[in-house]
């Protein structure tokens, strides 16, 4: 059942109490009540989405995310890489977590990435052909919004009412919770993007299902969104079906502030932790839960060292300079922050077809939001790119060569930049010129070299952490950063872009000499919101690592950690659909080690 008042749980002690509920937190709600003697409750800071209707809408999103009532609004430290700017830092604060506020977008990364995951923990089970099977029982594929026809390959010329080659069937799953889907509505470039393909097949070939592992070229994005253009959240998908069941208690609007050992932990080896103690405001009420079982950290990449910091668990520096007492010593919770740098490029077009029209009329919003509501259909339907497309640097040989750099990129397979052509003017920093008709490459630095760190800014667990994510600290970045403008130029160079292109925005029109490219980097960018790696697991004698490989702390007893923060390097993608792998199988960890798989 759902409460919001700590003082009404009906229980003091459960075996498994989840913080966050959140993409992996109700990914285990979920999992670990299919076992009926299990007991679980799940703690969410945040309130439930259902409160929040706009959620829903897949065109909103960028509105969604903005809006302080489901966001933990934070924002980084000024950052060496941007000029010392300081930029939001949208973490989801609601039910369903980041992927109820997120851009939905859907990849499960390369095979590459994976494998890498195996190698650093020498654990084979994070391999790519362990996970895949994590992934399809995620994943519930349906037809997109308004589009109901069966997949039929195709190719050469596109047709978006007839062509149907834009995913392979046989890598998907079409029974698992989350809904996933392509894009519903055509938008005004799509053809184009697709054409970008066989005019220049050799630098942009196309990928028929980037979610087969190899990623590379142009494809149709995936996304998180059901037949009926409805976002699709860990809340939707996983909690909601399953919250009736009487062996799952969530409350909302409650934060956990501190974990809590046993008192007798100083008897055994390691630190237990049984409780965690909960309060609903800086000065409310403390209450504790215990765990009979364990506690499961699924916070998320922030929150989620944070509270470890708060409890005691990090480096013994950073616990003294706030006078909280060592229990764990473990000096990576925190320090190896990674995040995908992100740039907006922006051309002038010769159409009138792109979202800026409707943007700047109320009369056709509202027609737009009722055709969502009533039919499923129309712009609202998806986030406003159809496609993405994934790139490796161009001069490989050059950039990685005797004397270059280190390739951040776990292997062939991984991209090192992405490239998402966008049907209108998008900018975190600018808003909609008042006339003109757009399109904007965003572009991001997926295979990043530089890492931050979360730190605890004070020991009150109501106040922010210190968010540093080392946003193009890395040269490397910068370099990646810049070719993906260049790449981005090279892909509108296509002979069908010839009619539709006018030119370029000024302030990239500007940017033409390496320094201006580079300035223009440092000047634009932010992030597309993907900070992992913050509580790693890793191999035995890693001592930076967090985590082992079956996710428990190091250090500790009764407690693991089960979100974004535990991947070694950022995946080289969106993340969430390898947070909901990654919960799947962790899940299946933790009901193996107490004998029910
Ligand atoms: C704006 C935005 C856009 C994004 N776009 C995409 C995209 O298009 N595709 C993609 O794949 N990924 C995207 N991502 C990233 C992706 O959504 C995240 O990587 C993923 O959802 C993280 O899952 P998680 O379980 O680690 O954390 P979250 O889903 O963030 O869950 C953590 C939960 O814990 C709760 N919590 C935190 N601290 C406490 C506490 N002390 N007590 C109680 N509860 C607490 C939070 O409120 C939250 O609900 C985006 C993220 C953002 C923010």
């Amino acid at each position: 059942a759902l409460y919001s008042d700590p003082a009404q749980l009906p229980q003091k002690e459960y075996d498994f109490v989840i913080v966050g509920g959140g993409t992996a937190g109700n990914v285990l709600a979920v999992r670990l009540s299919e076992v009926s003697s299990f007991s679980v409750l799940v703690i969410e800071a945040g309130p439930s989405n259902t409160e929040y209707p706009e959620i829903a809408i897949p065109f909103e999103f960028s509105s969604v995310l903005a809006n302080p009532n489901i966001s933990w609004n934070y924002y980084t430290t000024p950052q060496i890489g941007l000029n010392n700017r300081s930029i939001s830092y949208p973490r989801g604060k609601v039910l369903g977590g980041s992927s109820s506020i997120n851009a939905m977008i859907w990849t499960r990364t390369s095979v590459d990435d994976w494998d890498r995951y195996a190698a650093v923990t020498g654990d084979p089970g994070w391999s790519w052909n362990a996970m895949f099977p994590y992934m399809l029982r995620t994943e519930g594929l349906v037809p997109p919004a308004s589009d109901p026809t069966p997949a039929n390959p195709g190719s050469g010329e596109f047709n978006f009412a007839t062509d149907y080659g834009r995913l392979n069937p046989a890598v998907h799953n079409t029974t698992g919770p989350v809904n996933v889907s392509l894009a519903g509505y055509p938008g005004d470039i799509t053809s184009r993007v697709f054409q970008t393909s066989f005019e220049l097949p050799e630098l942009f070939p196309y990928v028929l299902d980037a979610n087969a592992g190899y990623p590379l070229g142009v494809g149709f994005a995936q996304y998180s969104i059901n037949s009926l253009g409805r976002r699709s959240s860990s809340a939707t998908a996983y909690l909601e079906p399953a919250i009736n069941r009487s062996n799952l208690d969530v409350l909302i609007t409650t934060q956990v502030t501190r974990l809590i050992a046993a008192v007798d932990s100083a008897i055994t080896s390691l630190p237990t932790f049984t409780t965690v103690e909960i309060a609903q405001s800086a000065n409310g009420t403390r209450y504790t839960v215990s765990a009979n079982k364990e506690i499961i950290l699924s916070a998320g990449s922030i929150n989620t060292p944070q509270l470890l910091l708060l409890s005691g668990i990090g480096a013994p520096s950073a616990l003294a300079a706030h006078d909280i007492t060592l229990l764990v010593n473990s000096s990576g919770v925190g320090a190896g922050l990674q995040d995908h740098p992100s740039l907006e490029s922006q051309w002038y077009v010769n159409s009138t077809g792109t979202f800026d029209t409707v943007l700047r009329n109320a009369t056709l919003q509202a027609e737009a939001l009722s055709l969502w509501e009533s039919e499923g259909r129309g712009l609202y339907v998806e986030p406003g790119d159809v496609q993405v497309v994934w790139k490796r640097l161009e001069n490989e040989n050059v950039v990685f060569g005797p004397g270059g750099y280190l390739d951040p990129a776990a292997g062939p397979s991984s991209p090192h930049i992405e490239m998402l052509p966008n049907d209108g003017f998008v900018s975190i920093i600018e808003s909609l010129p008042d006339t003109g008709n757009f399109l904007t490459m965003v572009t991001s630095v997926v295979s990043p070299a530089s890492r931050g760190s979360v730190t605890l800014a004070s020991a009150d667990p109501f106040d922010a952490p210190l968010i540093d994510p080392g946003l193009l600290s890395d040269p490397f970045d910068v370099l990646a950063a810049v070719q993906s403008v260049n790449q981005s130029r090279q892909f509108l160079s296509a002979p069908t872009w010839d009619d539709y292109i006018l030119r370029e925005a000024p302030d990239l029109a500007a940017a033409q000499s390496e320094a201006e490219l580079e300035a223009y980097a440092r000047n634009g960018a932010s992030t597309i919101w993907h900070p992992t790696a913050t509580a790693r697991m890793g191999a035995p004698d890693d001592e930076l690592a967090v985590l082992t490989s079956d996710l428990r702390v190091k250090g500790a007893q009764g407690l693991r950690v089960v979100d974004a923060s535990i991947f070694p390097y950022v995946p080289a993608g969106h993340p969430q659909a390898c947070v909901y792998a990654v919960a799947e199988r962790a899940a299946d960890l933790i009901k193996e080690a107490w004998g029910v798989l």
